[in-house]
């Protein structure tokens, strides 16, 4: 099991932010984590990145039983994360390739001397991701879609078993967007792949492969399960308490509002 939680709840300032929750993520299935602003999203991530902890219920995230060990850095390691967030930290100086690189040492910026086999796993990464042409490029004079693949490249240096994508398409336009989940797409399907949870606020961001979908609303599970489960009219019009309509195409849902007409 890679995530599994039991009745986890989050206090915070005297309100509870997260209520409830139960989620189990088994190897092999990727994950999308839907939620409006405000779901709770960024504080479900942070307990599953052991920077917070919950009030009451359990929590298990890569065979690590919260509360039992001190676990917070040896977890840590073993999930790649990538969030806007993060996107700054990197203007040090360093290009592409040594941004990728630094991953291997969980560093930001490359102050350890990388190994050949580091330099071509980077390499590698590079290619994968659609980056490889900008490898020698200073990190900060990238457009927003090339630092997030650069930033996921380094996220896999360390092979992590589970990848956690927050927002990753936020800010791109449509060809920058399309382009970035089409690389997170094939590296999804990599034998030597991590788990991976997507997190997002728009339905056509949703690719095949993550065949699970959990909605966050309120700060509880509002549902979880098959992702065509998940997304389907009838169900985000309940979770959207508005009708809308789900179509899909190609494998990819599209969210439109449904109005009332005049008969
Ligand atoms: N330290 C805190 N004290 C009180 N309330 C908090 C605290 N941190 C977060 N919240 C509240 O908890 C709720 C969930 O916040 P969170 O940031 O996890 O949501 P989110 O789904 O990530 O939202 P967004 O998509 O807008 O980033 C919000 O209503 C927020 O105001």
């Amino acid at each position: 099991m890679i995530v599994e939680l039991e009745k986890v709840s989050l206090k915070r300032d005297g309100n509870w932010i997260l209520q409830d929750l139960d989620w189990k993520i088994e190897k092999g299935q990727n994950w999308v984590l839907f939620g409006l602003n405000g779901s709770g999203k960024t504080s479900l991530l942070s307990l599953l990145n052991a920077y917070t902890f919950p009030t009451t219920g359990n929590m298990c995230v890569l065979g690590m039983e919260f509360g039992k060990t001190y676990l917070a850095e040896k977890l840590r390691i073993q999930i790649g994360f990538v969030s806007s967030s993060l996107q700054q930290k990197f203007d040090l100086g360093d290009n592409a390739f040594e941004v990728v690189l630094s991953g291997a040492f969980a560093s930001i910026g490359l102050y350890e001397t990388p190994t050949d086999k580091m330099r071509t796993r980077a390499a590698q990464l590079l290619h994968d991701l659609g980056c490889f042409a900008y490898a020698n490029r200073r990190y900060e004079t990238l457009s927003l879609g090339e630092k997030q693949r650069v930033l996921i490249a380094r996220a896999l240096m360390a092979d992590p078993p589970l990848l956690i994508l927050d927002e990753p398409a936020n800010g791109l336009d449509f060809l920058a967007r399309e382009s970035l989940l089409e690389s997170i797409e094939r590296i999804s399907k990599k034998p030597d792949a991590p788990t991976i949870i997507y997190v997002t606020h728009h339905i056509e961001e949703i690719l095949p492969t993550f065949d699970q979908t959990l909605l966050l609303k309120d700060g509880k599970v509002f549902a979880s399960g098959s992702t065509t489960d998940m997304i389907s009219s009838e169900r985000l019009s309940e979770f959207f308490g508005i009708p809308v309509n789900v179509m899909w195409n190609q494998n990819r849902p599209l969210l439109s509002r449904v109005f009332a007409t005049n008969k």
